[in-house]
């Protein structure tokens, strides 16, 4: 897979951890920065990222700031991101496996890199379920399409 890889000012030892770990999995990476520690808006690193996974340039995006939440909240407003806030390596498997998540977002100040290497490791291998959980990803699309989800069935 293409992974586009990215962060704010406090995710930048992070992204190094991120990117040894996706090519060490044999995938491709894009870094789109934001390559030193001097301040950037965490919205613009994300919606950089976020497009590049809407328009499929690239399969998936990991997007890290101090936190992840903002990250996580500002990709998600881009169309077809379904972008997943985690802190444990089960809520990376699980962002996969029952969302279809294709972005994901971590702490650059809270998680340390052995689980940083974890997380990615486990969110990059583990598939998506489908069944049940597709219906339920086909609603958030319906959302985002500005439908009510209660109207899709399959
Ligand atoms: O979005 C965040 C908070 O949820 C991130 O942690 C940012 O990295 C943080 O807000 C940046 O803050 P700073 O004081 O400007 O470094």
């Amino acid at each position: 897979m293409k992974i586009a890889v990215a962060s704010d000012h406090r995710g930048i030892k992070a992204v190094e951890q991120i990117k040894a770990t996706v090519a060490e999995l044999d995938h491709e990476y894009i870094d789109l920065g934001c390559c030193n520690d001097h301040p950037v808006d965490y919205p613009d690193v994300a919606y950089l990222a976020a497009e590049a996974v809407s328009s499929g340039k690239v399969d998936r995006a990991v997007l890290v700031c101090g936190t992840g939440i903002g990250m996580s909240i500002a990709a998600n407003k881009v169309k077809g991101v379904r972008a997943a806030l985690c802190f444990d390596e089960l809520n990376a498997k699980i962002s996969r496996q029952h969302n279809d998540a294709n972005v994901l977002c971590m702490s650059g100040d809270l998680l340390g890199n052995t689980m940083l290497r974890k997380m990615v490791e486990t969110w990059l291998t583990t598939e998506f379920l489908g069944g049940r959980h597709k219906r339920r990803v086909s609603k958030i699309a319906a959302i985002e399409e500005g439908k009510d989800p209660r109207t899709v069935t399959d």
